[in-house]
Order: structure tokens, then C-alpha cells, then sequence
């Protein structure tokens, strides 16, 4: 079978097999719905078919709409691409048809995948086919039906549970609940789908409408508290997003009105959603995040990743047992390296209460959990580095105990061994120095906790080899991370760009600002926290010994706030020790410390940065911005620097180190969003007002925002000109 194309097949027996192919997901492209419009009419006109078997091709059913399509509606405004879908195909030509229609599903039915099966009059699937809504991750709501049919197949609970979470089930679940008619082996779907289809036209087997449905519906008073209860749940998992509250209301509607008016209502909430905003971001993270992992010559020169079976980490503190834990769950065995036993022992029982954290969260199974930790070894000397295919090192970050490490790795593993280090913040080329295999030597930046957060900063210095770089990516995926190649700076990618975002904060802070009312506002922008409730969770040490590596690093831009010091001075240490700018009582909820006020008022005398003395007077956007712009600054340096080339690695690595909205689609994609010249006017602006260099606007955001080119146009695209100070 061709690549992209819709085969009909009719049988002696009188059944069509209707196969559709569109790799590697079967997506429904437009020119597939309309191929299988055409087929389906075929099907129905012929005398020689009695009932139709709707399949896909390459072990799976469909992973639903094309997403593309809503990119290009996005860019074009032209919601006519969606070409209703949803009724013209699923309710008239599918559930409507005259002969019954089967779905034969195998692998995956996913969004519209699902609903075109549920339009169908029987579902037949493999085990372990997942089958889900995911919609609302994308910025929508299910749009060919699948607001109206899955409660209905479903009940309400557990179809507004797989719709508001995004969540797929497995087959033999889907069947217990009356999703799935059958569930059969592979090689017996499509025989056993069309004796099933045969049965259904020979009314041997019920012919089931979905949307006709009723009897898993309760009573309309039940339903309306069961979906209140819904809506309170999904304020609080997504507190800045609109789109679970329309999805509900649409449920709501064909609860109240029934299938038919629910489905209209569907159509028409789901034509807003699809070119708002939280979907353009949305969309744009989910090919943005796969295009992380086509990282140009290094995956396109034909190298094949070698196999990584046994890992040896040095360093059992917390970043140590994460990532330890990371690997064994995902069956790669780890030896781990620590100074003594005391440390190791820690180490150890670190990783096992993160094991056991996994299985309390139903992350992992009990079985499984004993396999992960029969994987691990404690060691305290370098005899078990012989065999090990990749080392990464945790320790301290004291750029000369890290030298001595490396040399010391470099003699005991084997010459293909990977040398990785977790650092944060030292330079590459400086911990490799001494050593002769520099092209094995990469970092492996994982965030804290490392067996949670789903990032992994690969960062490549001159010398690191594309095999080196596979080989990461590789292992990346294997436990589940997110890989994406960066260069060598102070701070990486994620960490350089991500520093004047407390900066700045603490500037607003020491200009007269409420600190507890910035919090409020970036988490009303969608981050999980504000800048002060992040440093109370990461601790002052930690921000007093970064902030001294990026004086370090940028003299010129890094800001000194007395804060911090002067907290940690009067006892406060965060969240670790109970006091921060938040108090932290066990058992109830964080709540802001009237008792910071005298500290902070000292700071503002010490730092003296009011304009004549008085706080400032600044609107609530402004303070976002004032927040956020400085970090888009850094993030050109980093693009300008080519430390990352491609705005989508930003992007990415934005919303997963840096917890940036994703519904905002990453830092870049946004401040095009906002338009570079209003960032720039904005901060040359604060430059001019308030004097700080971290302000000043960079070279890049002032080219681009002078020759209107976007910021995350290609590097290439910038044409060298004049300033717009020259150009005025
Ligand atoms: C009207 C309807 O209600 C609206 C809809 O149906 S919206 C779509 C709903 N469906 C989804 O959200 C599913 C999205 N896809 C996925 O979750 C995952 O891709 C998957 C679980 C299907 C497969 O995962 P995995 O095997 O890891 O492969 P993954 O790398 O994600 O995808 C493989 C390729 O298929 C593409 N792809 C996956 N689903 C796609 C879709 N629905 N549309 C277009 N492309 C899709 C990916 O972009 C990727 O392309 P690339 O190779 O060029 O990078």
C-alpha cells in the first residue's frame, strides 16, 4: 500500500475493509477524509457490500486529526480547512450510514482516531490499544463528536476523567467499561471485525448509535453536580485556562439539550478554540518539542546510537539518586559511586523512597519497582567502571575536584565509555582540560528532581562527538526525557536565560513593589509560581551561590540584590526551614511573612534604586513584562551566541526547565506573540529610567525589532544595520 492513501477491499463475504495509511500516526489529513468520503459512498452504493470494516494501516487505527491542518488555520484564519469534519463525516457518512460499520483498531485511537470509532457501530480492538480524547492539551476541545459520544458510551465520570486529564486508556479497560465490543489478538482483528460487521446487518448484533445512547446517562440533577464537581477540578489543575471551562459547558449542553444540539455547540466552541492563542502555543509546543530531537549534523548523518546497558554515576546526593533512579526504572543498570559508606548508604536510601514515591503515585508497579532496585550497586572505588558505557558525574560544583574526577574515570572506564557531567553552571572545555578524550566528554543537565522533571540539557562543547551526542539523545528517551543540544556558556541554555527572571524581580522588589503581588501576577501568566515562592523552594544558598557564578560570568548585566543575604542572615533559608517570604507551616498552606517587611525595607535603604526615594508607580502588566522581557533579552544573547540554533530548542526548553507557560508556547514563540518592538521599546525604556544594565536591549532583539523580522526567524535572517537611536 501506498504511503498516504485509502484502500477498499470488498470480500466474498460481502464486507468492505476500508484501510487507511498516512505514516507514521494515520492522522486524518484532508486529502485521507476525503478519500474515505469517496470509499465510504462507494461502499454504500455497491450491491455487493453488505458491511463495511474501517481500519488503519501500520498497527495502528489513527492518531487522530492532523495537526498541521490546525497550524495552517491558525496562520490562514481558514476554518473552512476543518471541513466539518464532525458532521458531514463521523454523524452523516459514518454513524448515519445505511450498512453497519465497524472500527478495527490496533495500536491507537487517539482524538479523532477515537471519535470516527465511535461513530462506528461496533468497535473491535487489539489488547493494549490506547484509546483517548487529548484534545484539550492542544488548546481545543474534541471536535468530531467525541464530547457527545464518549459519555455516552463511557458514563459521565470516567469520560469527563479522559477528556480533562488528556489521558488514554488501555483496550481491555475501554472494554469493561462498554467502549471496546471485543478485544482480540492482532492477527484475528480484521476476521473477527467482519463477521461482527456481518452480524450487525443481519441483526444478529445490535446496531448501536452512540449519540442515542441514553442509558449511561443518569438523571439530568446527578449529571449537572457530576460535571460541577468537574469544573472545580479543572480550575484547579489549569487556574489560567478557559478552554476545560467550554469543553464542560458543551457536555453540559448535550447532557441538558441532547446529542444533536451538543454537537452543533460543539462545532461552534471548537472553531473559536482552534485559532485562540492558548492553541496556537500549544500546537507549536507539540512540534516544537519533536523537532528537539532532529538535532541537524548530528542525527542526519546516519549514526546509529549505541547501546547504553550500564551507567556509573559519581555523587549520590540528590541530583545523584535522581538521576540514578531515572535509569534504573527504566532498566538501565547503575553503579553508584560515593566517597563512603555513610554517603552511599544515603544515596541508596534516597533512591529507594524515590522508587517507592513512584509506586504510592501509581507511576510504577510493585514488581517493577523491585526490578528497578535490584539494578542498583553501591560502590566506593572505581574497580566497577571497567564495563560501564556511559559515567555521569554529580558532585559539587568545584571546577578542580571535577578535573581530578575525570582523570580518574578516564583510566578506569573502557575507550568508548561517555563522559558526562551534570553541572550546572562550569564550563565544559575547563572539566575536560587535562584529558585526552575530550570528544567523549558532554554534559548531561538533568533538573531537580531529576526522577520528576522531564528535561535533559545536552550540552555539546567544540569537541564532543555527534556519536557522543546520539548515544545522550538516546538514553534521553529511554527514560523518558526530553532531550535538547545546547553549547557551552555559563548557565547553559536554560540556566543563562533563566537568571534575569529573579533578577528582575528583585529590581521591581528593591523599587517599592509588593513582592507578594508579583508572585501573583506571573502565576496568573501561567507559571506554577512566582520569582519569590521559586527561591523559597530552591533555597538562598542556592541563589546566593548562582547569582556569584553569573557576577562572574556577566559583569556587566548581573544584578546584586541584598535580599537574599540579609534573609539568610536573620535565620530564613525558604521553604527548607519553614521561613521565607512565605511561612510554612506542615498541614496548611503556604502564606506570605508579614515579618520580611523590615528586611526588605532594609534592602531598599541599602540598594537605594527608588527614583527620588518613593516606590515606583507601575501598572500590573508592566510588571509582567518588566519580569519577563530581561529573560527574552538573554534568550537573543544565547540565540545570537549560538548557543542554542533553532528558536524551538528555546522554546522547549523554556516550558520544561523553566516551567514557562506552555500555553504560551515557550518563551520565543510568545515574544513574538508580543512583538519584538515593544519588547525593545520597553526595556531601552527601563535602561533610560532606571539606569540597570539588564535592561539594556542586546544587539539581536534591537536588529530584529528595527527590520521587523521576527525573533524566531532563522539567525541568518537579521540584516546588519543601524540602531534605531541612529535611524531616529
Ligand atoms: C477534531 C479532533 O477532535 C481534533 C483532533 O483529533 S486533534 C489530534 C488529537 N490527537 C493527538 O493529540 C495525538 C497527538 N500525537 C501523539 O500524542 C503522539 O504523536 C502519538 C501517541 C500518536 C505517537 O507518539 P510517538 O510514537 O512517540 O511518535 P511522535 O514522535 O509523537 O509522532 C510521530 C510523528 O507523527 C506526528 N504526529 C503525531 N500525531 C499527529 C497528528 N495527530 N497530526 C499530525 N502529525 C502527528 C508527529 O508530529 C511526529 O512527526 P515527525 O516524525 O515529523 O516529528
Amino acid at each position: 500500500m501506498a504511503e498516504v492513501e485509502v484502500k477498499m477491499e470488498v470480500g466474498s463475504d460481502g464486507v468492505a475493509i476500508i484501510t487507511f495509511s498516512n505514516p507514521p500516526v494515520n492522522a486524518f489529513a484532508i486529502s485521507i477524509i476525503t478519500s474515505l468520503k469517496e470509499k465510504l459512498e462507494e461502499a454504500m452504493s455497491r450491491d455487493d457490500v453488505k458491511a463495511v470494516v474501517l481500519t488503519g494501516k501500520h498497527g495502528k487505527f489513527s492518531g487522530g486529526f492532523d495537526i498541521k491542518v490546525f497550524q495552517n488555520v491558525q496562520e490562514t484564519g481558514k476554518l473552512s480547512l476543518l471541513s466539518n469534519f464532525s458532521i458531514d463525516f463521523v454523524t452523516n457518512r459514518i454513524e448515519d450510514a445505511k450498512k453497519p460499520i465497524v472500527a478495527a483498531i490496533e495500536g491507537l485511537a487517539l482524538g479523532a482516531g477515537l471519535e470516527v470509532a465511535m461513530g462506528c457501530h461496533a468497535r473491535i480492538a487489539t489488547p493494549n490499544a490506547q484509546l483517548g480524547l487529548p484534545e484539550l492539551s492542544l488548546g481545543v476541545i474534541p471536535g468530531a463528536g467525541g464530547t457527545q459520544r464518549l459519555p455516552r458510551l463511557l458514563g459521565l465520570p470516567k469520560a469527563l476523567e479522559m477528556i480533562l486529564t488528556s489521558k488514554p486508556i488501555l483496550s481491555e479497560e475501554g472494554n469493561m467499561l462498554g467502549l471496546i465490543d471485543a478485544i482480540v489478538p492482532p492477527e484475528e482483528l480484521l476476521k473477527v471485525s467482519r463477521e461482527w460487521a456481518l452480524d450487525i446487518a443481519t441483526e444478529c448484533k445490535p446496531w448501536v448509535r452512540s449519540l442515542d445512547n441514553a442509558d449511561k446517562i443518569g438523571s439530568l440533577s446527578e449529571s449537572k453536580e457530576i460535571i460541577k464537581f468537574a469544573r472545580l477540578q479543572a480550575k484547579r489543575i489549569a487556574p489560567n485556562m478557559t478552554h476545560p471551562q467550554a469543553c464542560l459547558d458543551v457536555i453540559e449542553e448535550g447532557i441538558v439539550q441532547g446529542g444533536n444540539p451538543g454537537i452543533l455547540k460543539e462545532g461552534e466552541v471548537f472553531s473559536e478554540l482552534v485559532v485562540s492563542d492558548t492553541s496556537k502555543g500549544l500546537v507549536h509546543v507539540f512540534f516544537a518539542q519533536r523537532a528537539t530531537s532532529k538535532v541537524p549534523n548530528v542525527t542526519d548523518i546516519g549514526l546509529k546510537p549505541r547501546v547504553v546497558k550500564k551507567v556509573a554515576i559519581v555523587g549520590g546526593g540528590l541530583m545523584g539518586s535522581g538521576i540514578a533512579t531515572s535509569l534504573i526504572v527504566s532498566n538501565i543498570n547503575v553503579v553508584l559511586k560515593e566517597v563512603n559508606s555513610e554517603y552511599l548508604q544515603k544515596g541508596i536510601k534516597t533512591i529507594e523512597e524515590n522508587v517507592r514515591g513512584l509506586v504510592a503515585k501509581k507511576k510504577l508497579s510493585q514488581s517493577r519497582a523491585e526490578k528497578a532496585l535490584s539494578m542498583i550497586k553501591g560502590v566506593s572505588d572505581y574497580s566497577e567502571f571497567n564495563d560501564v558505557d556511559m559515567v555521569i558525574e554529580t558532585i559539587i560544583e568545584d571546577l578542580q575536584l571535577k578535573q581530578e574526577i575525570f582523570g580518574e574515570i578516564e583510566k578506569a572506564c573502557p575507550p568508548h565509555c561517555i563522559l558526562a557531567t551534570n553541572t550546572s553552571a562550569i564550563d565544559l572545555n575547563l572539566i575536560g582540560e587535562k584529558l585526552t578524550c575530550q570528544d567523549r566528554v558532554v554534559g548531561a543537565h538533568f533538573f531537580s528532581p531529576a526522577h520528576v522533571m522531564s528535561l535533559l540539557e545536552i550540552v555539546r562543547t567544540e569537541k564532543t562527538s555527534p556519536q557522543v551526542i546520539v548515544d545522550l539523545m538516546t538514553v534521553a528517551k529511554t527514560i523518558k526525557k526530553v532531550p535538547v543540544v545546547v553549547g557551552n556558556c555559563t548557565g547553559f541554555a536554560v540556566n543563562r536565560a533563566f537568571f534575569p527572571y529573579k533578577q528582575s524581580a528583585h529590581i521591581l522588589l528593591l523599587l517599592g513593589v509588593d513582592l507578594f503581588k508579583i508572585d501573583r501576577l506571573i502565576r496568573n501568566f501561567g507559571f506554577p509560581m512566582g520569582p519569590f515562592q521559586l527561591e523559597d523552594l530552591s533555597g538562598y544558598d542556592v541563589a546566593v551561590a548562582v547569582g556569584k557564578e553569573y557576577k562572574a560570568a556577566f559583569p556587566d548585566r548581573a544584578f546584586y540584590s541584598p535580599v537574599t543575604e540579609l534573609l539568610i542572615e536573620s535565620g530564613r533559608n525558604g521553604k527548607r526551614n519553614g521561613k521565607g517570604y512565605y511561612v510554612y507551616e506542615k498541614g496548611s498552606k503556604s502564606k506570605p511573612d508579614p515579618l520580611v517587611q523590615p528586611i526588605i525595607e532594609e534592602s531598599i535603604k541599602i540598594a537605594n534604586l527608588m527614583p527620588e526615594g518613593k516606590p515606583i508607580s507601575i501598572t500590573d502588566q508592566e510588571i509582567v513584562e518588566m519580569v519577563l522581557f530581561p529573560m527574552v533579552n538573554e534568550a537573543c544573547r544565547v540565540l545570537e551566541e549560538g548557543i542554542v540554533t533553532r528558536v524551538v530548542d528555546l522554546d522547549i526548553a523554556s516550558v520544561l526547565g523553566m516551567s514557562f507557560p506552555p500555553q504560551r508556547g515557550g518563551i520565543i514563540f510568545w515574544a513574538d506573540l508580543v512583538g519584538s518592538k515593544h519588547i525593545y521599546t520597553s526595556l531601552k525604556n527601563w535602561f533610560e529610567k532606571y539606569g540597570n544594565n539588564l535592561y539594556k536591549p542586546s544587539r539581536f532583539l534591537e536588529e530584529r525589532a528595527m527590520n521587523g523580522v521576527p525573533l524566531s526567524a532563522p539567525v541568518s535572517a537579521t540584516p546588519k544595520t543601524t540602531s534605531f537611536d541612529s535611524q531616529s
